[in-house]
């Protein structure tokens, strides 16, 4: 027995939806709660498998970690091991940012390779390059990072590619490490500028956030702090292209209508009406859509976590439309699922030709969170049932995604199948 999501397709979606807080930017906060001598309490924290995990990892860390609500607090001040296990840390990707933490607060740290969703080699290079740089010795062996102080002092460290993941590891220690760290070709996004902010209110000085360049001025101490999470930019995203797809008419609230920019013009220029209003944004769909060509880039660019979700509605427009990705190697695992649903979409290499039409519902496996997320955008508009199975994926990073779209009119159910 397995759950899996059946979607019949070809209602229009209407109604309103709220969005929830940030995946991305809860996980290096949370992690970033180790670098606090005190208590913190945390605001519009998702309900998520990803969300679970990082819990879990920070209490085999020796941290206290307690859900009330929408809220989360983390005491940090009970820690009392500097090794996050295999088991764990290859749950997820994100959980190589307690790295940065551990090695801020306790100078001390072992964790296992991260795991995450097999859309690219995702290596961790750049991370140790950085810990290394700010004094921290790194070796590998054994499938874990053990890092260790030597002599921790600020240091200008050059990205060799804007990584989230290096950014936040490399803000996380040096916060706490003595002297000036300045980080160039940093990541820009804007989980980036709420983790700066974050440690900022627990005392950090943190400046740059959201530019490529990153001031870190190292402080001794972090305190407690209470913080909001930003809304999550792709779920709402994700919302966008189903009002699209659909061709409904959706009341998107909680989103930042500047961290959607990228996601807002590409579906403009596709013919989606897009209305600011006072709580968020309305997306009206058309009939009659043009396609286009995307290609994902590092933020304010095209963001990869969209390409699946905007590759579903691309699959649906009339006319040759071109996907590039930039980021990861391997994130077009979707295509061969939407051509068991009947599109007309070839890979060559970083490219993806999509010449759209349309869809039939089938029987499709979600590879990883965004393309799960996409192939249920795809099943709103196929003609007849879509069956969607390993919903996991989806769960790591969608909150009830199937209720929201239900309350907007889907005809959508989580069943168990055999
Ligand atoms: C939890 C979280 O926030 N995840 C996001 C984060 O992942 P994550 O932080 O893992 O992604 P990165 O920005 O680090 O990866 C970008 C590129 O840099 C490469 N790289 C990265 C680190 C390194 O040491 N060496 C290296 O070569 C990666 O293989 C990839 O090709 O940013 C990605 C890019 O926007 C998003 O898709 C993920 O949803
Ligand atoms: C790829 C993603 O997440 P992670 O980095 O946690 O694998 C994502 O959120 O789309």
């Amino acid at each position: 027995m397995e759950e899996r999501l059946l979607v019949r397709g070809g209602r229009s979606l209407k109604g309103q939806i709220s969005i929830s807080g940030s995946k991305n930017a809860t996980l290096p906060i949370m992690a970033a709660s180790l670098l606090s001598s005190g208590e913190v309490l945390l605001n519009d924290v998702p309900d998520l498998e990803d969300i679970n995990v990082m819990s879990d990892a920070l209490s085999i860390l020796g941290a206290k970690v307690k859900r009330e609500g929408r809220g989360l607090i983390i005491d940090g001040r009970s820690v009392n091991s500097f090794e996050l296990p295999e088991y764990i840390s290859r749950r997820m990707r994100a959980s190589n940012l307690v790295m940065g933490a551990l090695l801020g607060r306790f100078k001390e740290a072992r964790v296992a390779y991260p795991g995450g969703c097999a859309i690219g080699s995702r290596p961790m290079d750049l991370h140790i390059k950085g810990f290394n740089s700010l004094g921290y010795d790194i070796t590998e062996g054994f499938g874990y990072m053990y890092g260790k102080e030597v002599s921790a002092r600020g240091k200008e460290i050059m990205l060799d590619v804007p990584s989230v993941g290096a950014t936040e590891n490399i803000m996380m220690a040096a916060a706490l490490t003595p002297g000036t760290s300045i980080i160039r070709n940093a990541a820009r996004e804007p989980e980036i500028v709420d983790l700066q902010n974050f440690l900022n209110c627990m005392g950090a000085k943190i400046r740059g956030a959201g530019l490529d360049t990153i001031r870190i001025e190292g402080v001794k101490k972090l305190g407690g702090v209470e913080h909001s999470v930003i809304p999550d930019r792709i779920e709402a995203g994700t919302f966008m292209v189903a009002a699209a797809i659909s061709r409904g008419d959706v009341w998107i609230e909680n989103v930042v209508m500047e961290h959607l920019q990228p996601v807002v013009s590409k579906l403009s220029e596709v013919g989606v009406e897009i209305l600011p209003w006072s709580g968020g944004i309305r997306l009206i769909g058309k009939n009659h859509y043009k396609p286009t060509d995307i290609k994902t880039m590092p933020h304010p660019g095209f963001p990869t976590d969209m390409q699946a979700q905007m590759m579903a509605l691309l699959a649906t427009i009339p006319g040759t439309s071109v996907m590039v990705e930039t980021i990861f190697e391997n994130r077009f695992m979707h295509v061969q699922e939407f051509r068991r649903m009947g599109a007309d979409i070839k890979v060559e290499g970083r490219a993806a030709i999509i010449k759209g039409g349309e869809l039939e519902g089938a029987i499709v496996e979600s590879t990883d969170l965004r393309a799960g997320a996409a192939l249920i955008l795809a099943g709103l508009w196929a003609a007849g049932e879509t069956e969607i199975s390993r919903l996991d994926h989806i769960d790591r990073g969608y909150e009830n995604i199937h209720e929201k779209l239900k309350r907007l009119g889907a005809d959508i159910e989580r069943r168990l199948v055999h």
